[in-house]
């Protein structure tokens, strides 16, 4: 613990910028839009769970991963992710909202035409970051530190309540790995 207090602290001393910061902050923005998305589907017909919709997702990514000279398949295992994330937060609210009707937004945006655009958005800004962060996210030590580092700063710097602070570390649990 101590060894991993010292070179978290060493690593942020020498990194004059938290380099898989805006990534991260990108992966927040898609927790945060969870709640929109789970405020569009309550209440209706439309299930969290949507595999057609998964596979655009997943299609389009592995396409415009392509087209950035990026490994499709280790941007998809990232997409994955964030999916999982999102509906964790999703799953979260229908329950909150089950029991504390009370608590459930007044309005309801339109999933197609207002949610799934921000979502599409962020999948381009999501890609150009994972390009832009492709040698750091090698595995190792150095991307696990970095990660770290950037993730418990976002939770301060958003002000993460718990459950979107755990759909964020599900969100980034694969940033690391080959794919
Ligand atoms: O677009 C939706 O319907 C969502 O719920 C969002 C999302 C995603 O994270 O992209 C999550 C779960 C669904 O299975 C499909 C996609």
């Amino acid at each position: 613990m101590r060894i991993l207090a010292v070179a978290l602290t060493l690593a942020a001393s020498f990194t004059p910028v938290d380099p898989l910061g805006e990534l991260t902050d990108l992966a927040v923005k898609r927790v945060q839009v969870a709640d929109l998305v789970a405020a569009a589907k309550f209440g209706t017909p439309q299930p969290i769970d949507d595999p057609v919709r998964e596979k655009q997702v997943l299609d389009t990514v592995r396409v415009k991963a392509q087209q950035l000279s990026l490994d499709p398949e280790n941007a998809a295992t990232f997409f994955r992710a964030q999916i999982e994330a999102n509906k964790l937060v999703q799953r979260r609210l229908y329950a909150r909202w089950t029991e504390h009707p009370e608590e459930v937004p007044t309005r309801r945006p339109d999933l197609g035409t207002e949610v799934r655009p921000i979502l599409d958005r962020l999948t381009t800004d999501v890609l150009a970051e994972l390009k832009d962060t492709e040698q750091l996210r090698r595995p190792g030590l150095r991307c696990e530190i970095h990660a770290t580092i950037a993730e418990r700063s976002a939770v301060v710097l958003h002000r993460l309540d718990r459950l979107h602070e755990n759909a964020l570390a599900e969100a980034m649990r694969t940033v690391c790995t080959e794919n």
